[in-house]
């Protein structure tokens, strides 16, 4: 069974319609990346998923369970930390883990949790003298109370230095082979890169594009680099031959579009060239995303 489904999600803020029709679902022990520029969506997205607003038409199924106004059961299977986290400041991390506990986390995996996050050296401390990334590890922790299925995380590295950040990579990675799902959203597309299995591209309320993390870097996503012994001439030649080429660092690139490698060493032996080096490398999934976006913005001016 889907740990999430999302079923054309509709939401309106006011006169504003935030989402349209958003639907896509999460498999069991799968991280999915959800993607996407600032006011794209995302949290609005999420804050539906785990009841913090009612959505206006669609539906969400959390564990096969309906969540509706009147139906919140499905949410006893989900962790989330949206936005920021929201800790009793008075209170100190160890004591707001007892408070978020629902009864069913033992004292021992509360333990582990706090070691897991690594909070264990400060959670005596009360929560309002925490760094913001102290905080994030705080909130990650309570997220992973009460055994749920599901985590929401949205920006969880936010705040967190290098070490932090590696950190909750590995326990996410963890965690999923575990048999936990998680639905993140992050700015740091390299970070992401590293755990993401899916990906939900979201711009304008829309999905643009939902894909396995290998197909939504392949082959028409990749950058072939030429370097010769002049590189305008290469440029230029590449160019009259149709390619949409650039000069970075001495090295013309053009995108693999499946066969154009063929196509262009043929342009650069016309023009007498002398190819030194020829090679291909993976776009990053920042690329791949700026790439999406741009043809989709493109895609609803002409609309
Ligand atoms: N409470 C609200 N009232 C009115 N409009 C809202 C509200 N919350 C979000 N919006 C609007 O809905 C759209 C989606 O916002 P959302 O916060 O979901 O985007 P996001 O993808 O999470 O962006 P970011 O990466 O900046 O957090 C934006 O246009 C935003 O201005």
């Amino acid at each position: 069974m889907k740990v999430l489904e999302v079923n054309n999600l509709n939401k309106k803020f006011g006169q504003k319609q935030a989402l349209f029709d958003v639907t896509f679902d999460v498999e069991p022990g799968t991280i999915l990346g959800l993607i996407g520029p600032n006011g794209a969506g995302k949290s609005t997205i999420m804050k539906s998923i785990v009841g913090l607003i009612d959505y206006n038409n669609g539906s969400i199924k959390i564990n096969g369970e309906s969540l509706t106004k009147n139906n919140r059961k499905g949410l006893k299977n989900v962790g989330s930390m949206i936005e920021s986290p929201a800790p009793y400041l008075s209170l100190t991390g160890y004591q707001n883990l007892k408070l978020f506990n629902d009864g069913s986390t033992t004292e021992g995996e509360i333990k582990e949790i706090m070691k897991d996050t690594q909070i264990d050296s400060f959670c005596n401390r009360k929560a309002k003298k925490y760094s913001l990334g102290m905080k994030q590890r705080l909130g990650i922790a309570i997220s992973l109370l009460n055994h749920p299925k599901l985590l929401i995380l949205d920006e969880p590295m936010n705040g967190l230095d290098p070490q932090s950040t590696h950190d909750l990579r590995d326990l996410l990675l963890k965690l999923s082979k575990r048999g936990i799902s998680v639905l993140i959203s992050s700015h740091l597309l390299d970070e992401l890169a590293r755990i993401a299995d899916y990906y939900v591209v979201i711009n304008h309320g829309r999905v643009v594009k939902e894909s396995d993390a290998k197909s939504f870097l392949s082959s028409d996503n990749q950058n072939i680099k030429f370097a010769t012994n002049d590189t305008e001439k290469a440029y230029n030649a590449l160019v009259q031959a149709g390619f949409e080429a650039k000069i970075n660092d001495k090295v013309v690139e053009i995108k693999d579009d499946g066969d154009a490698m063929n196509k262009a060493l043929a342009a650069l032996n016309n023009a007498g060239l002398e190819i030194q080096d020829v090679s291909k490398d993976k776009a990053d999934l920042e690329e791949s995303l700026l790439n999406l976006l741009t043809e989709d913005n493109k895609k609803e001016e002409t609309k």
